[in-house]
């Protein structure tokens, strides 16, 4: 079933980290301070090592740290001596009983692995129309042909006071910034005033996008999105709590701007219902949460299929499962909104070799093989421990 020159997977290693935040960044969840996850290192029978990240968001779905720790040691030797494409499939299968950050950090490894292997980055590899069967030269350079080399970027900007989020507004357009996202909560004219003070600053050519993480009930996501034309927003993400599709539905209806889905998408089954319910016209698609590249790439093909577009966005991880999410983005010709990629700066340490540079607003995937990058040993064991 698969080509035999494929390498195995000869064993696994993980290594909790956590890394400190400059400061902290607030959301209407939470304000954080360190950001934990675990990196996975797939070492193949031809030497080579594919690398993946788990940094699970307990407080969206798909579990916690500890549900990926208990579940590696069960997965590790399942996968021992597989081919990698059968990686891939067992990965597959097991899918609805690993926690969404596991599969997304031993996918990731896998497919690094299959990248290093073919010689072509993840963006290729993802590219293709089927991973699991072996590519030829044509089909590889086919997809290399319809990747982007370039992704456009949001900034993210914490909830704090109008002040500083307006210093920080003028620092990001100062850097080369076209999108911003704004974090906001429940309070009405705190946020009129964020949203006025900020408009104001940015001018009118910038996006700016709004994040409410839930904290919104119906009449006062209606109350502030219907003067939102005013201050020209792009979109509001999750301005309702997860499990009110009716009300997310509701609002589509009463207010002019689009309604993005976040917290409610935990895996391909929640995309149906969102999409069933007509809830949201934009999806916010968190590999670690999807579950991985490919089931990510599922979410936005039925996404696109019902004319829901689709953003990738990090959830401030390492450098990667970020490099992971931003080829991911460049794979898909469909997802032409900004990505919401642009966190590594909130870290205080990518854990990683190579720089992944924000220019103008975009940032570029490595063209080298698998990820394209590696990892930083004495920067992990530094950060390594889940304490
Ligand atoms: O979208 C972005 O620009 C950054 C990602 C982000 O905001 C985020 C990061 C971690 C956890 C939750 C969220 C979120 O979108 O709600
Ligand atoms: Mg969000």
């Amino acid at each position: 079933m698969s080509t035999p020159r494929q390498p195995t997977v000869e064993r696994m290693r993980w290594t909790p980290y956590r890394v400190p935040l400059h400061g902290s960044f607030s959301s209407a969840h939470e304000r954080l301070v360190t950001r934990a996850g675990i990196i996975v290192e797939l070492h193949t029978s031809s030497g080579t090592v594919g690398i993946g990240e788990c940094a699970p968001l307990p407080e969206f779905s798909g579990g916690t740290l500890q549900d990926v720790m208990d579940c590696l040691p069960l997965v590790a030797p399942r996968l021992q001596g597989l081919v990698l494409s059968d990686a891939l499939a067992l990965l597959d299968q097991l899918q609805d009983t690993l926690p969404t950050a596991a599969r997304c950090g031993l996918e990731t490894a896998v497919l690094d692995a299959l990248g290093q292997h073919y010689q072509c980055s993840l963006t290729t590899l993802l590219a293709l129309p089927d991973l699991i069967e072996p590519p030829s030269t044509q089909d590889l350079e086919r997809a290399a042909s319809q990747v982007r080399t370039s992704v456009p970027v949001n900034t993210v900007i914490g909830a704090q006071d109008v002040a500083a989020a307006v210093a920080q507004a003028r620092q990001a357009v100062a850097q080369g910034f076209t999108c911003i996202k704004l974090k906001v909560g429940p309070q009405l004219r705190q946020t009129v005033e964020l949203l006025t003070a900020v408009r104001a600053a940015l001018g009118p050519s910038i996006h700016l996008r709004l994040d409410a993480n839930e904290s919104w009930d119906f009449e006062l996501a209606r109350s502030i999105l219907s003067s939102c034309e005013f201050w020209s927003i792009q979109y509001v993400e999750q301005p309702l709590p997860r499990t009110d599709l009716a009300g997310m539905a509701a609002l589509r209806r009463v207010v002019p701007i689009s309604i993005a889905a976040d917290e409610v998408l935990s895996d391909l089954a929640s995309a149906r219902r969102v999409l069933a319910r007509n809830a949201a016209g934009i999806f916010v698609i968190k590999p670690q949460l999807a579950g991985g590249p490919r089931q990510s790439q599922r979410m936005v093909r039925e996404a696109t299929a019902h004319g829901v577009r689709c953003v990738i966005t990090s959830t401030i991880e390492t450098g990667i499962g970020v490099v992971m999410a931003l080829h991911l983005a460049a794979a898909m010709p469909e997802i032409t909104l900004e990505c919401g990629l642009a966190t590594l700066p909130l870290l205080t340490d990518d854990l990683i070799q190579e720089a992944l540079p924000i220019q103008n607003g975009h940032m570029e995937p490595p063209a080298t093989p698998g990820l394209g990058i590696h990892l930083d040993q004495a920067t992990l064991a530094r950060y390594a421990g889940s304490h």
